[in-house]
């Protein structure tokens, strides 16, 4: 049986609508993926999107960017698309960043815009 691909999809606050819009753009894409999230995110790509499978983790500050991290080092996690807010400081800050950090040990593609994410998806073929 073949694995059914992960991608793991986050959004700061600020950046959920863009998250929730790029979702339903793309959402002919994301069936073809497993969908993991932090919390918040996934409950509103759930909301826009309700056909996707969306496992939703803990939420951000409270854990789900490790979560996710420990997805990505055991080989759970293919791609990372973060919309990341860089004009508000985080409680949190050190878990983005060893998140962000275990994306590129793992070298796994990892989005933290939405024009890097846009390019992403045009590469993908299904
Ligand atoms: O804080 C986050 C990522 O660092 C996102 O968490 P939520 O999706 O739960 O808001």
């Amino acid at each position: 049986m073949t694995r059914v691909p992960c991608i793991a999809l986050i959004a700061h606050d600020q950046m959920k609508d863009e998250m929730a819009s790029f979702a339903t753009r793309h959402v002919a894409k994301l069936l073809q993926w497993r969908i993991v999230a932090t919390g918040t995110t996934g409950g509103r790509i759930k909301d826009a999107c309700p056909e996707l499978d969306v496992t939703r983790l803990k939420s951000g500050p409270l854990g789900g960017d490790q979560q996710i991290g420990a997805l990505i080092s055991t080989g759970e996690v293919d791609m990372l698309i973060f919309f990341v807010d860089p004009l508000t400081p985080m409680p949190h800050d050190v878990d983005v960043k060893a998140l962000m950090r275990l994306a590129t040990v793992y070298d796994i593609p990892m989005a933290l815009n939405l024009a890097t994410a846009e390019i992403v998806m045009q590469t993908l073929t299904a």
